[in-house]
């Protein structure tokens, strides 16, 4: 545990999610290939990988971002960038999550970029996820926020009624059969839970940091 503790003020949601991103940026070695997440709280660890690169402290990164506000970020900061074609194994995802439960399962996608990170963040040997302690919740949906799904455009409002009617009277409860259910919907590209994927959570609180891992 790493005291980040201010004597005179409490931190901002955003100073924590800078040093939960900092903190996951120190598993960077040069010559890895890394898949760049998405998002406010991953948007601090693109931009310390650039600071790390520039500053001649990291060499021959190559960054699969997961978005294409990700690719221009990346961009913008000189990283290299490649995709899963020629990269098909990453070794390491740095990203944030929307919720966190206590066995690392997680809800991602409110920042809109699912599926593209669940295909690069499945490709990689270690999966840190980053958050600030707003995040942490005692089961996936407990936020009470809807799960994200992105389904296809035709018809979408057919799939929709026909997911909103998986859940009519039921809780998610197993998750793994709540997932395969919305996946066998045709019309359904993927979800937002990303269950057994991470395999580190770095989370930043008032009373430091804590690394939580699988
Ligand atoms: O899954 C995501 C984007 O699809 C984000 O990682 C998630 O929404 C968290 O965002 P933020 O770091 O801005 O709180």
């Amino acid at each position: 545990m790493v005291s980040t503790q201010s004597p005179s003020r409490l931190l901002t949601q955003d100073e924590l999610k800078k040093i939960a991103a900092y903190k996951a940026v120190e598993f960077v070695e040069s010559g890895m290939v890394l898949g760049l997440g998405t998002g406010s709280t991953a948007k601090y660890a693109v931009d310390r990988i650039g600071e790390l690169l520039r500053q001649g402290k990291l060499n021959n990164i190559i960054g699969i971002p997961t978005s294409k506000k990700t690719h221009e970020q990346a961009v913008s900061l000189g990283i290299p960038l490649s995709d899963l074609d020629s990269h098909p194994f990453l070794d390491l995802a740095i990203d944030g999550a929307d919720e966190v439960d206590p066995y690392l399962n997680l809800v991602k996608g409110r920042g809109g970029s699912l599926l593209r990170e669940k295909m690069v963040e499945g490709a990689c040997k270690k999966f840190v996820v980053i958050v600030d302690e707003s995040k942490l919740v005692k089961h996936v949906g407990a936020s009470g926020l809807a799960i994200p799904v992105e389904i296809v455009p035709f018809c979408w409002k057919f799939t929709a009624q026909r997911l909103q009617a998986l859940f009519e009277d039921a809780d998610i409860g197993d998750l793994k059969a709540a997932s395969d259910a919305i996946l066998r919907l045709a019309g359904v590209v993927e979800h937002g839970m990303f269950l057994d994927m991470a395999t580190t959570v770095i989370v930043a609180g008032e009373l430091g940091i804590t690394v939580k891992n699988k």
